[in-house]
This record gives C-alpha cells, structure tokens and sequence, in this order.
C-alpha cells in the first residue's frame, strides 16, 4: 500500500517561559492511501503540533515528513492543492452566509463552483446555506469548516478535532460523511477525544504520548496486541462459583470473583476453562473473552486513566523509553 503520509524521527521543542519544551521526541506516523486514520493522545501530547508541522505552519526541529511521497515543506508547494486541513477553528467572515463564504473560497483557490453545493450537501448545511454566520452553532461553524477543507476535493483531509461541538446526531453524520469519503478514495486523518467514534470510524489509529509514538496500525491489531486476555465466566449453578474459582486458581490462573460471575486474566485458551470446571462437574453458561476497547487501550497506554483522590497535570502522561510498542502501521 502506498503511504499518503510518513513522518519519521520528528522532533521539536518550544522556547516557553519555563524553558525550553519538548512537544515531539523522535515521533512517527504513516498513513496508508484511503484509510480513516485516528490520531490521538491526551491534551499536549504533540498532535496539534505535528499536524501544523506537516502543513508547513511549523518548523520542526529535526525529521523527516513526507505527503503524497513528496518531502514537506521543501516541497509542500506542490502537493498543498491535493490537501485539505482544519488545523485550528478557522474564523469566516460573520455577515456572510455559508455559500457566499465557500464561493469567496472557491473563487480564490480558482476552484469551480459548482463544488459549492457538493461540499454543502456533504456537510448537512445546505437548507441553512444563505443564512448568515454569525447565525450558526458551533456545530454549524464546524460542518461549515469542514466544507472548506472539502472544496479541493482534496487526496488528504487533516481534521483536528472535527467532531467537537456535534451533537450526537452530528457526529453521527460526521462518521457517515468520513465513510463516503474514504470510499471515494480520500484519506482522512482525524484527531479526536472521542475514542468511541475513532474507534468506529477509523481503519487505523496512531497513538502519542508526551511526544512519542506509544501505538499504532489498524485498529483491530493496536486492540488485539493490547487486550489483556480477560474472560468472563458465569456458572449454569452460581453457587458452584466459589468452588469453581478453586478449580481454576488450583491450575494457575488468575481471577476476581464477582457476585455472579469470575473474571479470569491472561488466559490463552478459554476452552481450557470449561474443560478444567467440566471435570468437576462444574457447567459454565458463559465464556467470553472480554474485548479491550480503544478507551481502555489508550487509557493504558498513555497512562491516563483518573486514579481517585487525584489531580492529574497534564504532563502526566506515559513516555516510552524507545519510540515503538511492535505493533506497526
Ligand atoms: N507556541 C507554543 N509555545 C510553547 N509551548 C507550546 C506551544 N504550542 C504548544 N506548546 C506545548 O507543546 C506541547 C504539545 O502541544 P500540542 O498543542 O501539540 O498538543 P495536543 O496534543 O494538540 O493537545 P490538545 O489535545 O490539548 O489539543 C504542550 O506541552 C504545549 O503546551
């Protein structure tokens, strides 16, 4: 598969008051042609800065970027028209509407207009077009952004944060919108808090910490490589539960036991359970391995999960000693 986007060792530090600061350690990314591809990490964790990076809005200190195979920004010129980006929340003109604000754009980019009504349409905004936006939800402000970055029709679409201000409903939209995209042949990399929605959207995920790649590849495998083999086991007769978690802690394995049900880490085989309890003539009624979610994965990974009684400060985050987890994209 051919690479729209690589970035390789790319670091840079920031001159802040209280001293220089490293937002990205030797990070790396790829993203394959036509995939919907998550980029997420906890607040400060570099995505912001990565992404203005690739645009050419940053100067890194050191790395190698790549869009569309060409070297950015030496060569960003050339393959900026088949981009197109929200990086930041951008600001239109409130007295305009949204036609005549995509029209200017269109108009400026030396686009035909007639991609005005398909990016419209694209975004749910075209019974609300002419009116003006200052008039608009956040919502609507964003679909609105999002028609921007669309009017190139461009190879790469680079959202940051694209669902932020939808309602349920919106977002939903938002997912099919990708979809439809993507299927067209676009790649999409999107940053998002909403691990539920990325999970469901994307193909492939990229996942930063404190400036440094902590996982990626398809979303399947980063889940995969990342579950804890946790399996739920409920017994036909609840009361044989005490006498079945005997069985399996006399055979090794390790469990919690719940009011209905056991619940068993680091198991490779799950029929080995049902056997092991068979013989006993203990029946289990359940045996189901328990899947990671994308949440929990990245809670891990990043070393984010709350933890009661505490404050986290955003720079709490996890850092691998080397950049890479295995799991390649
Ligand atoms: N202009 C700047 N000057 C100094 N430090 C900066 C600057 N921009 C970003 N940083 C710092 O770099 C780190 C990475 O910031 P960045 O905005 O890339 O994170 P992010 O992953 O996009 O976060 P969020 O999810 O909160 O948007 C943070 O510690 C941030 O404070």
């Amino acid at each position: 598969m051919t690479a729209v986007l690589e970035i390789q060792g790319l670091t840079k530090t920031y001159r802040a008051r209280g001293g220089p600061r490293r937002a990205l350690d030797g990070f790396e990314m790829y993203v394959e042609a036509g995939q919907v591809h998550g980029f997420l990490g906890p607040n400060g964790s570099g995505k912001t800065t990565t992404l203005r990076t690739l645009l050419g809005l940053i100067r890194p200190d050191s790395g190698d970027l790549r869009i569309l195979g060409r070297p950015v920004p030496a060569e960003l010129p050339q393959v900026i028209a088949h981009v197109g980006a929200i990086v930041e929340s951008p600001q239109f003109f409130p007295h305009f509407s949204a036609r005549d604000t995509l029209s200017l754009l269109a108009d400026a980019g030396n686009l035909p207009q007639s991609r005005v009504d398909w990016a419209l349409e694209l975004v749910g905004l075209r019974d609300r077009a002419k009116e003006r936006v200052k008039t608009y939800s956040l919502g609507m402000k964003q679909r609105l952004a999002v028609a921007s970055a669309l009017l190139k029709q461009p190879k790469l679409l680079i959202l940051d944060e694209p669902a932020n201000g939808l309602d349920p409903g919106g977002i939903r939209e938002m997912r099919d919108m990708m979809a439809t995209l993507s299927a067209g042949g676009m790649t999409v990399v999107l940053s998002s808090h909403i691990l539920g929605e990325v999970q469901l959207i994307c193909d492939s995920v990229t996942i930063i910490s404190l400036g440094r790649r902590v996982a990626a590849g398809p979303v399947a495998e980063v889940l995969q490589a990342h579950s804890s083999g946790q399996v739920r086991v409920a017994l036909e007769t609840a009361a044989d539960l005490s006498a079945a978690a005997q069985v399996l802690v006399a055979a090794g394995m390790q469990l919690q036991a719940h009011a209905d049900h056991l619940m068993l880490t680091g198991v490779d085989k799950p029929a080995l359970v049902a056997r092991l309890l068979a013989e006993r003539q203990l029946y289990v009624s359940e045996l189901a391995p328990v899947h990671a979610d994308l949440e929990s994965v990245f809670l891990e990974l990043t070393g984010t999960a709350p933890v009661p009684g505490q404050a986290r400060q955003v720079d709490q985050s996890v850092k691998p000693d080397t950049a890479q987890d295995g799991v390649s994209a």
